[in-house]
């Protein structure tokens, strides 16, 4: 595992178990209709492939990148976009797809700012939430796994830029970033 990280908190045979879950839910709530997907960058990329993969529904998928991290374990607030959708979502069922909830501030501000632009509907699919940590009450309809209010990495999710291609989602070791 390395001596950076701590446990394994999620194996790669869960996350692909629970994502069909989710796939399955999701092809019967849109009854076919054509889904698109929103990935947010950089983290929901590993949800993105393979979720969009187990889905049967026909889907389109753009990316929007924020950040309100920067290089911390902390959540600054403050959400920036750096790349914006290149469709149109007006008249759209889109779908954000989400690695991680925490604090809830970033899928917030994005479904504020999406929701503006007259999708024909707006849902959420997200891998991870740490219930505890949420400064935003938001009500989620697709939730791979609820966890406890620890930084985890893996799968997507980063500390520094690094481990997002771990097949797993685990949990850093204090050392690593100065607890
Ligand atoms: O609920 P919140 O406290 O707002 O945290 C959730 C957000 O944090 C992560 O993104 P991050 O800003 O780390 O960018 P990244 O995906 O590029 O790593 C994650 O992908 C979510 O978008
Ligand atoms: N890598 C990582 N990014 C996050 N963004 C919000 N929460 C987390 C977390 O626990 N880990």
């Amino acid at each position: 595992m390395g001596d950076d990280l701590r446990s394994v908190l999620i194996t790669k045979e869960q996350i692909d178990a629970r994502l069909a879950e989710l796939a399955s839910g999701i092809d019967e709530a849109y009854g076919g209709r054509e889904l698109l997907l929103v990935g947010v960058l950089k983290g929901a990329v590993m949800v993105m492939a393979d979720l969009a993969r187990a889905l049967s529904s026909p889907v389109t998928m753009d990316w929007m990148a924020v950040s309100s991290y920067g290089a911390g374990t902390q959540s600054s607030g403050v959400v920036r976009i750096l790349k914006d959708l290149d469709t149109d979502i007006k008249g759209k069922d889109v779908l954000i797809v989400e690695d991680i909830i925490d604090s809830g501030l970033t899928l917030s501000w994005l479904l504020s700012n999406l929701g503006s632009r007259e999708p024909a509907s707006l849902g959420v699919c997200t891998l991870l939430r740490k219930p505890d940590a949420a400064k935003v009450d938001i009500d989620v309809r697709w939730v791979g796994f609820d966890i406890p209010s620890e930084f985890v990495v893996g799968y997507g999710l980063d500390y520094a830029e690094k481990y997002r291609n771990l097949p797993f989602v685990g949990t850093l070791a204090p050392h690593v970033y100065g607890g």
